[in-house]
């Protein structure tokens, strides 16, 4: 007698955690070249002639492709119709590839005349040749990344969906952003040993190993589709799953919730990613501190956010709460941007700015925790990967616009003062109005997140309750 399946991997934890780990391990080298030349600023201003604004040029570039050409959108579409495994593998090579360029303009090999550098330097000569095909390198990563981030993302559905959805995706982010501490302790380490090169050349490195992570991946999930397969066959109703049709990303665009969730999403992220960008010469110029020790006391926030997300994440799976949770995160972030903005100078102590860091660091685990696992609970699976990539694509244009927002700011609300730093005088620029408009974004999205929780009791998403199925 032919025994039936009646289980699939899913239903095995070890398999689910180990399918976790691969995709979060890639997550993790990814996060860490996003951020491989943040730390080495000085060091390509001296090596590579890199002005600050060819530096935050090249930072930006990551999302270029992504907003302007809509990669973001079609990577959606087509992990939709070709499946998470082979979906990742595309974003793996591309960010292996993106990456490769982007280690190849920074080469020495590069900067000695190489394959190149005549053409790049022919043009737009103010911007070094080295920075645009960084540039182009890092668009093309950022497409992989921010691929491989909703792929990922709908990976996790894949396998803990009436599982401990929250908890997966709470530690998927802490091993990202454990990338990000990694990266900021080892990239001036390896550049001082071997200059810029050698630490592009490792993240590099380490983003191969990640594409070789990916493809062990590939097989779990092709046994996973292959057991699912065979439930279907079998009739089991739980196991059906529609097609995708392009007309069906009508229903994500027509959803008023949905809108309402990437509203909050790019209101909140632009208050705390380009935030993370200014915050060092944000604390030297309030504290009176060192770059690096201004630094050292920012490195508490992605630290404490590692912790705290995949315990309410634990929390979530179990109690709900989680559009609660998006209000009190936004209500949270408010309060500490206007700490930074408000609280006069001398009462602006070392133990003031470490409570904010800390109290912001819970707001960005109570906001991530919280409002990626809601998504799976607005869409049909069938569109969850356009879904997420519609979120990150609204969010992308928050991220690349907002620092120059910041940066216009900041120099516009201090007029003289980067022209007394040129000339090398001690004067800091004053952070008031930058802070202000971060707490402007972050009451935005406290009004958001209460038309989302009235609108969740109207319309029942669930929001409120526990991911686990009992
Ligand atoms: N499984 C959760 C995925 C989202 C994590 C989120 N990252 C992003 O939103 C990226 N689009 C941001 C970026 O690339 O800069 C996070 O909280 O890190």
């Amino acid at each position: 007698m032919v025994e039936k399946i009646h289980t699939t991997l899913r239903d095995s934890s070890v398999a689910r955690w180990t399918a976790l780990i691969l995709l979060a391990s890639t997550m993790f080298v990814a996060y860490m070249f996003i951020d491989v030349l943040a730390p080495l600023s000085t060091m390509l201003e001296t090596s590579l002639k890199w002005t600050p604004d060819t530096f935050g040029a090249v930072a930006g570039s990551e999302y270029f492709l992504n907003v302007f050409a809509f990669f973001l959108i079609f990577a959606g579409i087509i992990l939709d119709r070709i499946g998470v495994r082979r979906a990742a593998l595309v974003s793996g090579f591309l960010m292996v590839i993106g990456a490769s360029i982007k280690l190849y303009g920074i080469s020495d090999y590069f900067n000695a005349g190489g394959f190149g550098y005549d053409f790049f330097n022919s043009f737009w000569t103010g911007f070094p040749g080295s920075a645009k095909v960084a540039c182009i390198g890092f668009a093309i990563f950022g497409c992989g990344v921010e691929m491989a981030g909703v792929t990922v993302s709908k990976g996790i559905v894949k396998w803990f969906a009436g599982k401990e959805l929250a908890l997966a995706m709470g530690l998927e982010m802490a091993i990202a952003r454990l990338g990000v501490f990694a990266v900021f302790r080892l990239s001036p380490f390896l550049a001082e040993k071997g200059g810029v090169t050698l630490s592009v050349g490792v993240g590099t490195l380490l983003l191969l190993i990640g594409l070789l992570t990916f493809g062990v991946y590939f097989f779990f999930d092709k046994k996973l589709d292959a057991q699912t397969e065979a439930l279907r066959a079998a009739g089991d109703e739980t196991s059906q799953e529609e097609e995708f049709r392009i007309s069906d990303l009508k229903t994500i665009f027509t959803s008023k919730t949905f809108m309402v969730v990437a509203g909050l999403c790019v209101l909140f992220y632009s208050a705390i990613f380009p935030f993370q960008k200014f915050a060092t010469g944000m604390l030297e110029s309030r504290l009176g501190m060192t770059t690096s020790e201004a630094s050292s006391l920012f490195s508490y926030f992605p630290i404490g956010a590692m912790i705290l997300t995949p315990l309410l994440g634990w929390f979530i799976d179990n109690k709900g709460k989680a559009a609660s949770m998006l209000m009190l995160g936004s209500l949270l972030m408010i309060v500490c941007h206007l700490i930074f903005a408000l609280t006069p100078t001398e009462s602006f102590t070392f133990a003031i700015a470490l409570t904010a860091i800390i109290v912001l660091g819970v707001s960005f685990s109570l906001v991530p925790a919280s409002l990626w696992p809601s998504v799976p609970k607005l869409v049909d699976n069938k569109v969850l990967g356009s879904a997420y990539s519609i979120i990150f694509w609204i969010q992308n244009i928050g991220l690349m616009l907002t620092p120059i927002l910041i940066g216009w700011a900041l120099k516009s609300s201090n007029p003289g003062i980067a022209e007394q730093i040129a000339a090398g005088e001690a004067v800091k620029y004053n952070y008031t109005v930058p802070m202000l408009i971060f707490a402007g974004f972050g009451v935005a999205a406290l009004l958001l997140a209460f038309y989302l929780k009235a609108l969740d009791k109207k319309k029942g998403f669930g929001l409120e309750l526990p991911n686990i199925v009992k």
